[in-house]
């Protein structure tokens, strides 16, 4: 539960920019070359898959669970997960975005974005052809169970009955906290009402922006946003139950920079639930 009215209502004015989310338009901004260019070395969405693979091959990752909170319309932040665990949770605070995953799982055509590249890529990094990528596409449609509605912000972000009372044995959350919390407090207490749906000794991996302020999510729909430094991301994450155990760093080179937010660096975390 929210503690006084400030929290209440910077809340509830994140919650008003969202109502005009273009998950299209916010594909078109982020998941397009230059930033999703698989050809370059230093793009960025070749390098958040890189991290992604490596955390949960890397030996120490197990379970049966794994949840993507606020998966938004993308599904590249669970291509690796799909080959680890069994079942996979994938979440939003909007029917927009979920309804996106539900066309691309569903199958039905009429996705916003074509992820083939990913599935190619990601199975190249795991020692496979890329013509394989069908078959990661069939995995990943048969391990999602579910897509269900979430608000970081609820001391209960998910309905009670959703996870297993154990909780979740990884979670992933990719550009969420920082982008839908209206202050620094706001975005720690998220931290911890998420960390109350892994079990303990689970792993979280975070995926975030760095000293960005705001972005476009659709023409004309700028979203504030709780510029991070790497400092602060540490001390959420230790303040609110989590040891840290890898921070990687990915600065924006100018191209990179394409006038959708003035973010100026991505943080990946691997860290695990006291
Ligand atoms: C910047 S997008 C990130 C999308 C995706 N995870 C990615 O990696 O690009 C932020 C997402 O947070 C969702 N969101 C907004 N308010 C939220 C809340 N209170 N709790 C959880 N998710 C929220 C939005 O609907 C949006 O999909
Ligand atoms: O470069 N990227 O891959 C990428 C992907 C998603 C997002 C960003 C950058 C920066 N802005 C956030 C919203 O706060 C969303």
């Amino acid at each position: 539960m929210m503690e006084d009215k400030g929290e209440k209502n910077g809340v509830a004015a994140m919650a008003a920019c969202y109502q005009k989310f273009d998950p299209a338009a916010y594909l078109q901004y982020n998941y397009t070359p230059p930033r999703a260019d698989f050809t370059r070395k230093d793009s960025i969405v070749p390098w958040k898959l890189a991290c992604l693979h490596r955390a949960l091959t890397e030996g120490d990752v197990s379970g049966e669970l794994l949840v993507d909170i606020g998966s938004g319309p993308t599904l590249y932040q669970v291509m690796s997960g799909c080959e680890v665990f069994k079942k996979l949770i994938l979440t939003d605070f909007l029917e927009v975005n979920r309804q996106e995953l539900r066309r691309w799982l569903q199958d039905e055509g009429k996705c916003s974005l074509d992820w083939t590249p990913y599935l190619e890529h990601v199975c190249k990094l795991e020692g496979r052809r890329s013509s394989a990528w069908p078959e990661k596409a069939a995995k990943l449609r048969q391990v999602v169970a579910d897509i269900l509605p979430i608000d970081v912000h609820c001391s209960q972000p998910l309905a009670p009955d959703a996870l297993p009372s154990a909780g979740a044995d990884c979670l992933v959350s990719c550009f969420c906290l920082e982008s839908v919390s209206p202050d620094m407090p706001a975005f720690t207490r998220a931290l911890g009402n998420i960390q109350k749906l892994l079990r303990p000794g689970g792993h979280l991996l975070l995926i975030g922006a760095l000293g960005e302020s705001y972005y476009f999510g659709g023409p004309g729909v700028r979203i504030p946003v709780v510029p991070l430094d790497e400092a602060q991301v540490c001390s959420s994450l230790k303040e609110s139950g989590y040891t840290l155990i890898r921070l990687e760093v990915y600065t924006l080179s100018q191209d990179m920079r394409v006038g959708v937010d003035d973010v100026t660096g991505v943080f990946f975390a691997k860290a695990k639930r006291d």
